[in-house]
């Protein structure tokens, strides 16, 4: 059962997390390793074809322990059953939270309201699967005769970031001759710099959107309608160009798009989990749909883990402890995720959403004030570029970041000695955050060389590594399907473990609507005379920036 009477930091276990992370500040976390000489064998392990090493995390077995504690008391494995079960976990809008049905490939019946929803889940695999075969094999046909040569998806936030992360990451597997395209701000130019080199006659527009009210992707698909018409013969012709994905079936139709070109997602499915949904079908167009079905098989294999196994054989459990740990015990505000090989370059925005909207949150599922913090902020870049940028900040800051280091052991494309060059870059890096360097070690060196007694003392402090930077190594054979899919639930299930410590709802996201709503409020005071006294005075000071530099052609006059 989940805590009955919620006590927050003043429960026992938190306290004690409390007192041991207040030691734990004072050691070194080489010391640990110096003293243990298994230390990495039991802070490690392996999931769905992830080797997974948190050994260089600030934590011992007794923290291990305790948060382990923690987590039953906050009762997240139960959570995590009524998640599989088709409980309605995300209760500000009561819905039931079933990504894991989408790439649930053993079948198992998964109940939402008393019904199986995979019986719904496989037919639009199903329906994906023909539609797919039928562009790839070019027997679906554009207005005037010619094959499907690109495909544009166009959609933002959970209908962009993960699709275009997957894309990229598996782009080494495109071979079904379709090149993919996205399309996701409503900054003009990036739908611009897209129709500029694409022939409406070979070109298939994915609009994706839940809601189908998305005001970026609204607008971007219109504009990408406009141009087509511009060159198609009549608006029949839409039909073999636009296709959609969402829940609604009336919006899809209102915009003229054939609902027998939609695909459905379901109201269980949120945003940032959909990738796996028919949100996911410009992965399947560009890498087929064996492909894509191989990611379902990696995500599920994690599933299973996750849903199987408890204590330290539960490592999606262990991240997210450590997760909170990080946050709430030693203070860190942010997690940097440095994946190394380019393909992954798109992992931390995608990351960012799955996480910092999931958890960035500031009451309680009750409704109640939390009483610690919650979701870190998540940031990164690709190794080995951040070494020669921001990495200073990690190896000699001020702050506790901890980071997380990605990689695939083989790469796809092997040129020279470049990917051990790679990896032990990767290695490097964790190990030369974990040790530091001491300052009687950097004088030495100097004093070695021939440095000078005033030299030293000068430079040696500059020099100073303090070390004791946590981070997790995650390493897979190869970038395959199966090794992205897998990946991705990992840091899905991971944040859930997180938020259900902190006890919040993981799936809603209310924040982001304050912003929207101010927009379409202010959109038609841009560049126009209207009176904006109503408004505070940096809001006036910047519209009237605005209409200093305005001109007409800036205001678009379409609708529609
Ligand atoms: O798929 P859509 O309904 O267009 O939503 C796209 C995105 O926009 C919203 O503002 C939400 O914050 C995201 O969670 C969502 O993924």
């Amino acid at each position: 059962m989940r805590q009955e009477r919620y006590v927050g930091r003043m429960s026992p276990i938190w306290q004690l997390l409390e007192v041991k992370a207040t030691e734990h500040m004072r050691r070194h976390p080489n010391d640990w390793f110096q003293a243990d000489g298994n230390r990495a064998a039991r802070l490690s392990g392996h999931a769905a074809g992830l080797s997974i090493d948190y050994s260089k995390q600030r934590v011992t077995d007794d923290v291990i322990d305790g948060l382990l504690a923690l987590a039953e008391e906050r009762g997240v494995l139960e959570l995590r059953d009524d998640m599989f079960n088709g409980v309605h976990i995300n209760g500000s809008e009561d819905r039931a939270v079933l990504h894991v049905a989408l790439r649930n490939r053993s079948n198992r019946p998964i109940c939402f309201d008393d019904k199986d929803v995979m019986p719904e889940v496989n037919a639009v695999l199903d329906h994906m699967e023909t539609f797919v075969d039928s562009v790839q094999s070019g027997e679906w046909r554009g207005y005037a005769g010619d094959p499907i040569t690109d495909v544009v998806n166009i959609g933002v936030g959970g209908s962009d970031l993960g699709t275009r992360m997957v894309c990229r990451a598996l782009g080494s597997y495109a071979d079904r001759g379709i090149r993919v395209h996205f399309v996701s701000n409503i900054a003009p130019s990036d739908l611009a710099s897209k129709l500029a080199v694409l022939d409406p006659k070979t070109t298939l527009f994915v609009v994706a959107s839940k809601s189908f009210g998305t005001q970026e992707t609204l607008a971007n698909a219109r504009s990408a309608r406009r141009w087509f018409l511009e060159s198609a013969p009549h608006e029949e012709a839409i039909k073999k160009h636009f296709v959609a994905v969402s829940t609604h079936t009336q919006r899809v139709r209102d915009f003229g798009i054939d609902p027998d070109n939609m695909f459905p997602i379901w109201d269980w499915v949120g945003g940032r989990y959909s990738l796996w949904s028919a949100i996911g079908l410009p992965i399947a167009l560009f890498l087929g749909m064996d492909r894509f079905k191989r990611l379902l098989d990696g995500a599920h294999a994690l599933d299973e883990h996750f849903r199987l196994n408890t204590g330290r054989d539960n490592l999606p459990l262990i991240l997210g402890l450590i997760d909170v740990w990080n946050a709430d015990f030693l203070g860190s505000d942010s997690l940097a995720v440095f994946p190394y090989g380019t393909r992954l370059g798109f992992l931390p925005a995608h990351l960012q959403q799955v996480m910092m909207e999931s958890n960035g949150k500031r009451v309680r599922i009750d409704g109640q004030p939390v009483d610690s913090h919650t979701s870190a902020v998540l940031w990164g870049g690709l190794g080995t570029n951040g070494q020669h940028a921001f990495y200073q900040l990690l190896h000699q800051g001020t702050r506790l970041i901890p980071s997380d280091f990605i990689s695939a052991i083989r790469t796809h494309s092997p040129i020279g000695s470049q990917q051990q060059q790679l990896l032990a870059n990767l290695v490097a890096q964790s190990r030369a955050l974990m040790l530091g360097r001491e300052r009687e070690d950097i004088e030495a060196q100097m004093r070695a060389e021939g440095a000078d007694e005033a030299t030293i003392a000068r430079i040696a402090p500059h020099r100073v590594c303090p070390g004791g930077q946590p981070s997790n190594t995650i390493l897979f054979p190869q970038m395959t399907p199966e090794a992205v899919g897998a990946l991705l639930a990992l840091y899905e299930h991971r944040v859930f473990v997180a938020g259900a410590v902190w006890q919040i709802d993981s799936f809603d996201q209310w924040g982001v609507e304050l912003g929207k709503q101010m927009a379409n409020e202010l959109e038609p005071f841009v560049g126009s005379d209207l009176a904006d006294d109503d408004f505070d005075g940096s809001t006036r000071w910047l519209l009237d920036e605005i209409r200093q530099h305005w001109t007409a052609e800036q205001s678009g006059d379409e609708e529609g």
